[in-house]
């Protein structure tokens, strides 16, 4: 379901990264890992259609991503894609409810408030979905932000470092969320992370050396 081939990518003062190829199927759960600074980010933001590489190959679903306009890979991204970024992006003056009306409009599907209410169910925070962001607890925050990237069903769900600010137990919380939540919506899950406790969590790894 996933394919990246022969990627590289020179950032603007000459640093280069190049990363080995990598196929994912779909139902894998894997563990992008490597010490701080070996690329994690980048290579998260390559296979989420967020930075364009200088090199190399992406097929997603069988839809070349690096062929796409930026308009077709909006949409795509928005609805194959779903990312849980290490702080929430979510819009302050919206309320809950409405940043995820927003993700599904974005991404040109109909509002759905009956699959909000589900999500936000499952999420266990459906009370609060009238608050707006400054209305709700760190934690909170983190599960919304779950509810953002899940909304649309995702094919890919990708997380950016999920637990590294946390304690054990709650690391191992979110952990556990995000495997629910990948199975519940029938997610291919990616954790990028350089946490050494959730490893054994993951059936594969992919090592950036
Ligand atoms: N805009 C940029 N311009 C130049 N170099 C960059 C840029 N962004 C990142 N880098 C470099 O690319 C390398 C990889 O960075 P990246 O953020 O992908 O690493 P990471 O594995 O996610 O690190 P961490 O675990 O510390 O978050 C680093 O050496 C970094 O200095």
């Amino acid at each position: 379901m996933l394919r990246a081939k022969s990627l590289k990518h020179i950032y603007t003062n000459g640093f280069s990264l190049s990363f080995k190829d990598w196929e994912i199927e779909q139902g894998d759960s894997w563990l992008l890992s490597g010490d701080s600074g070996s690329g994690k980010t980048t290579l998260l933001h390559i296979l989420t259609g967020i930075l364009k590489p200088t090199e190399g190959e992406l097929i997603i679903k069988d839809t070349p991503v690096l062929k796409l306009s930026s308009r077709e890979l909006d949409k795509f991204r928005g609805q194959n894609i779903g990312i849980i970024f290490q702080r929430p992006h979510l819009i302050k003056s919206l309320n809950i409810k409405e940043n995820l009306q927003l993700a599904q409009s974005f991404a040109g599907l109909p509002v759905d408030n009956k699959r909000i209410d589900a999500v936000l169910d499952s999420l266990n925070i459906l009370s609060k979905k009238n608050n707006y962001t400054d209305e709700m607890s760190q934690g909170q925050l983190q599960r919304v932000s779950i509810a953002r990237a899940v909304i649309n069903k995702p094919a890919l769900l990708f997380a950016d470092e999920p637990t590294s600010s946390l304690d054990d137990k709650n690391a191992t919380a979110v952990i556990d969320l995000l495997k629910e939540q990948s199975s519940i919506n029938g997610s291919t899950l990616i954790v990028a992370t350089h946490d050494k406790r959730v490893k054994d969590v993951f059936t594969k790894i992919y090592n950036i050396i």
